[in-house]
């Protein structure tokens, strides 16, 4: 059943409405890593919460405790959860969204400030406007649509949002697992939808069926009794920074392979068949450079790009705690320094299976310097892989949907990327779980100067419209 005519209109006459909802949501600086921004990540999930409401959506905040965080004893966002319609006769959808965002700052090379909103050459620019302030906007644009036009929803909707996703989803999978028993918030759904992806190009919309899961470390290195002059110590003390560059040099080589024995080994190779489903990919070296907006791809095969992304795991270098990152040359020794780095898993590989095999090499090649230091290595945060079937209705509707607002057929994509909740909404409600994403390759997600091209949010406030009503005309069967 496609979208009636008068939603769609109503999408484009409200176009300035919908993109101030956005400016709004922008504003608020709900970076979830960031101890001194907690109360703004509260402050985001009480914004949303009252967008829902005015929609007539009932909502629930649950607290979901406290946590640690850099030293610091915090109050975990809520997890803001919904519901609008209960009619046995329509299916009903969960629809999942994270309200936090990645850290920013102007001198990380953005041309604006960050959390100031700014609509630019088609594009709408500012941290979390892609990710996932942008996508949640477009469910509360259908809402709003749907309220204004006195048109009743085509499907009963449930919703969980959270507020610390770009932290490891801290407190959710209990929440959900909780919520997913009989006479829970969330029993009975039919299928989820998450809209927080991208295309894996700037052209094609994709629908997506798998996720990499996370394993994120920091290893410690301390020593000295304090920070030290490099010039009175030099040569006479073991460095942290020294031993914990070696360390990190340890885990990875500069063509991406991980060198942590028994990680690779775990991922079988790719069937024929899988590897047609890369040959049909619309996709080029050239779509990966433009989105890092450099000639730096590993492979100028399309296969292997693609297959790094999708299907193989990764090892990635963060950052240095501790270390001295400030313009000018301190000639200083630092104290104590932790490194972060994370590991993208791929199917069968689980958090459980690969932390032991990370932390006996790390021990190994800490005691392989015979350093003085001490070193301590730790998990932060971890989430599994998930890989969905693609031949269900869920995925039926949502390819309807992009054909119809899009005019061409989506990509089948697997996402580089992790949302740790995935797995354990399948696991726990036993349902079909799609990604529908609504932004591009290269809308600079976690990375300076993020957009939504003004397009995507519009067209792609249809596109959720439309997935609803196509949905509906499923038979479930
Ligand atoms: N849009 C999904 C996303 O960005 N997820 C994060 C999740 C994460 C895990 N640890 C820190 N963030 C991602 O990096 O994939
Ligand atoms: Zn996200
Ligand atoms: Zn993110």
């Amino acid at each position: 059943m496609p979208a009636p005519t008068e939603f769609l209109e109503y999408v484009d006459r409200n176009a300035s409405g919908f993109i101030n909802r956005l400016k709004e949501a922008v504003e608020i600086k709900s970076v979830s890593s960031d101890v001194s921004r907690r109360p703004d990540v509260i402050k985001m999930g009480e914004w949303l919460e009252k967008q829902l409401q005015a929609l007539g959506v009932t909502t629930k905040q649950v607290d979901l405790g406290k946590h640690e965080m850099s030293g610091h004893t915090l109050q975990l966002p809520p997890a803001i959860l919904g519901k609008i319609g209960e009619d046995k006769s329509k299916k009903t959808v969960l629809i999942y969204g994270h309200y936090d965002v990645q850290p920013a700052k102007l001198s990380d090379g953005w041309n604006q400030e960050p959390f100031e909103f700014v609509e630019k050459d088609g594009l709408l620019l500012g941290r979390g406007s892609t990710d996932d302030k942008g996508p949640i906007m477009g469910w509360i644009n259908v809402l709003e649509a749907h309220q204004k036009l006195g048109k009743p929803l085509p499907v009963n909707l449930k919703f969980v949002f959270e507020g610390m996703e770009e932290y490891g989803s801290e407190g959710l999978d209990e929440l959900v697992i909780r919520e997913a028993q009989p006479g829970g918030w969330i029993h009975g759904v039919d299928c989820v939808c998450i809209s927080d992806n991208y295309w894996l190009n700037t052209r094609t919309p994709a629908l997506t069926y798998g996720l990499r899961g996370i394993d994120y470390y920091g290893i410690t290195i301390t020593g000295p009794g304090q920070d030290l002059h490099s010039g009175l110590f030099g040569r006479t003390v073991h460095e942290p920074m020294t031993d914990l560059i070696k360390l990190m040099g340890s885990l990875v080589d500069v063509n991406g392979g991980i060198k942590v024995p028994g990680v690779e080994e775990l991922v079988p190779p790719p069937t024929e068949e899988e590897l047609q489903l890369y040959h049909k990919m619309d996709y080029e070296t050239a779509d990966i450079e433009a989105a890092a907006g450099g000639p730096v791809a590993l492979s100028q095969n399309k296969i292997d790009v693609l297959m790094g992304r999708m299907r193989y795991p990764s090892l990635s270098l963060h950052g240095i705690e501790g270390a001295f990152s400030d313009p000018g040359a301190k000639t200083v020794i630092p104290a104590k320094v932790t490194g972060k780095f994370s590991i993208r898993l791929v199917p069968p590989q689980t958090p459980a299976q690969v932390e032991p095999l990370v932390r006996a090499y790390v021990e190994q090649q800490f005691a392989a310097l015979n350093s003085r230091n001490k070193m301590t290595f730790g998990s932060l945060h971890s989430g599994s892989p998930w890989v969905a079937d693609i031949n269900h209705w869920n995925f039926r509707a949502a390819h309807k949907a992009v054909k119809a607002v899009w005019g061409i057929d989506p990509d089948y994509t697997r996402e580089g990327g992790s949302i740790p909740v995935t797995l354990t909404f399948a696991e726990s409600l036993g349902v079909n779980v799609l990604l529908l994403p609504m932004g591009r390759a290269d809308d600079g997600a976690h990375s300076t100067n993020e957009k939504l091209d003004r397009s995507n949010y519009i067209e792609g406030t249809k596109m959720l419209g439309a997935y609803l009503y196509e949905v509906a005309a499923e038979s479930s069967a």
